[in-house]
């Protein structure tokens, strides 16, 4: 019963309003902020290609379990896959609560920004339409690495990229997110007053220099990364399919020996 009245009159018997929409945000900035570091450890993974095929593959092995399994087995990616995405779908699910959803929002918050000229204003349209791209490639991503788990490698991945042409959908997946993450995690920063210091202004102006650090850096890591699977591809592109074999012969086992 309280429920039908809050539903019809937005405020309970006692006449409070209710404090879901303010945990709600909270679940959105948790949700961002795993999210957002997940894609830091994400990219160092992604890009030990840079190292070696040898190191990327033993990267790939050990995510795999190989130190405690007797065989390597991709059904633990798939399974953090479905975590990733179950977080994934609730930021997704709440970001959108805060999309202007018709066309009178939508022109209000055009003039609004365009009148007050602020650039955090500004960010936040260029994180909502990121949010909305990544919404589309993130989720196809996704799915994507939960049913191929098992053609993760330094093979594998060139030739998706290469062979199956997707670097042009990496490439737009890339940009998206790295905007998106880092506008997000400084504008979480910023709304919860983390690091504030004596001087909130200053911490602010420090605050959006690092952003732009942290963009840059990991853009800069996507791109060159991305490069390198698109050359191992092309030159892989004969024997598509096939699988990488070490060069070197050295395997540290599930039972912690060394395999020559
Ligand atoms: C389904 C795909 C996604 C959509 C639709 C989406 C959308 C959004 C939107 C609209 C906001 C701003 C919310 C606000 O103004 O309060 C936001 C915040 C944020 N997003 Fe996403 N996002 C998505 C995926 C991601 C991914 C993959 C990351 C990781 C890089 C991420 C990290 C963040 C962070 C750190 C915030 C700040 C949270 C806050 O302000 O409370 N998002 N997202
Ligand atoms: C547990 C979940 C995830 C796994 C196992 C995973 C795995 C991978 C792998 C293996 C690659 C290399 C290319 C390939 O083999 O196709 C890759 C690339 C990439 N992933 Fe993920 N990914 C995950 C989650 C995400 C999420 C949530 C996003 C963002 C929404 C994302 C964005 C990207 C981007 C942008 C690249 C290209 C990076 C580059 O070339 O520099 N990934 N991922």
């Amino acid at each position: 019963m309280s429920d039908l009245i809050e539903g019809f009159l937005g405020k309970s018997v006692e006449g409070k309003k209710s404090k879901l929409p303010a945990q709600l945000d909270y679940i959105q900035s948790a949700t961002g902020l795993f999210l957002g570091l997940f894609m830091w450890v994400h990219m160092f993974f992604v890009s030990t290609i840079l190292i070696s095929k040898d190191f990327m593959y033993d990267v790939v092995q050990m995510l795999e379990g190989s130190m405690f399994l007797k065989e390597p087995q991709p059904a633990i990616t798939s399974f953090a896959v479905l975590v990733v995405s179950a977080v994934f779908i609730a930021h997704g699910l709440l970001a959108m609560r805060k999309l202007p959803i018709n066309f009178r929002q939508w022109q209000s918050y055009r003039t609004h920004m365009g009148m007050m000229n602020h650039k955090d204003t500004s960010l936040w349209f260029i994180q909502a339409a990121t949010g909305f791209v990544l919404f589309f490639l993130g989720s196809a991503h996704l799915a994507m690495m939960f049913a191929k788990s098992h053609e993760i490698g330094p093979y594998a991945s060139a030739d998706r990229m290469y062979t199956d042409i997707m670097w042009p959908f990496y490439l737009l997946l890339l940009l998206a997110v790295e905007f998106h993450g880092s506008i997000g995690l400084y504008r979480l920063c910023v709304k919860w007053g983390w690091f504030e210091g004596a001087n909130a202004k200053e911490t602010r102006a420090k605050l959006k220099k690092l952003k732009w650090a942290i963009t840059v850096f990991f853009l800069g890591l996507g791109l060159v990364t991305l490069a390198a699977y698109v050359k191992i591809g092309y030159e892989h592109r004969d024997n598509a399919g096939e699988r990488y074999e070490r060069t070197s012969h050295l395997e540290l086992r599930h039972d912690g020996k060394v395999k020559a």
